[in-house]
């Protein structure tokens, strides 16, 4: 019957790959980039398997706690790689042909959980990098912004379950990006945004970067 030919076609899914052509960057989208048993693996053995921390930071007299829980592996300081976030990786790399040594997860634990605009910290060399960002559980929007130019147009992209996001080396320097709070029903999500270089000193106070 049709009907259920299309609902097998509906959960089988489709991948869908967009470039956004951003002016001075190279941002990137695969939807359904893991299969959905292989997302739904991942989100299950991240959100049990990870020691989430509840980070917090100083802003200005205020000691506030991160809207969020994260946990950050990988580099001479992280937690050590574990089976799971190394296949992962593997495969990240494989697609972006880019080499990653850190990862930091975010854990977004219902609609209050977010981050606030930044752009992701300044590797201690001194230049960006690339960086790819992998998503798991619930669809939260992604908001990006040029940090000067007002003729660009804002983003708002809704990263899904099994996507993964390249922001390219350059994206940093010119744009900002915010994933913010909701008041609709929101279940778990858990995003990973593999890094290159040891963080630097010089810090966006809301950046959640280590
Ligand atoms: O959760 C996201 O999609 C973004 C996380 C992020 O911006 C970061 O970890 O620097
Ligand atoms: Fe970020």
């Amino acid at each position: 019957m049709r009907l259920f030919e299309d609902a097998a076609l509906f959960d089988e899914g489709r991948k869908y790959f967009k470039d956004f052509h951003l002016p001075g960057t190279e941002l990137k989208l695969w939807e359904r980039f893991f299969e959905k048993a292989d997302s739904d693996r991942f989100f299950q053995c991240l959100k049990t398997g990870t020691p989430w921390q509840q980070r917090e930071r100083k802003l200005y007299d205020r000691t506030l706690p991160d809207p969020r829980l994260t946990a950050f592996y990988g580099g001479s300081t992280g937690f050590a790689w574990t089976p799971e976030l190394l296949e992962i990786k593997a495969k990240v790399e494989a697609q972006c042909n880019i080499t990653f040594d850190r990862v930091l997860l975010n854990f977004y634990r219902d609609g209050n959980d977010s981050v606030a605009w930044h752009s992701d910290t300044l590797p201690a060399e001194g230049k960006h990098h690339a960086v790819a960002s992998v998503t798991f559980g619930e669809t939260r929007l992604f908001k990006v912004r040029h940090k000067t130019r007002k003729d660009v147009s804002r983003l708002d992209i809704p990263l899904t379950h099994g996507s993964l996001l390249l922001m390219g080396e350059t994206m940093q320097d010119h744009y900002e990006h915010h994933v913010p709070k909701t008041s609709k029903e929101t279940g778990p999500r858990i995003n990973l945004t593999f890094r290159i270089g040891e963080p630097g000193t010089i810090r966006n106070p809301y950046s959640p970067s280590v």
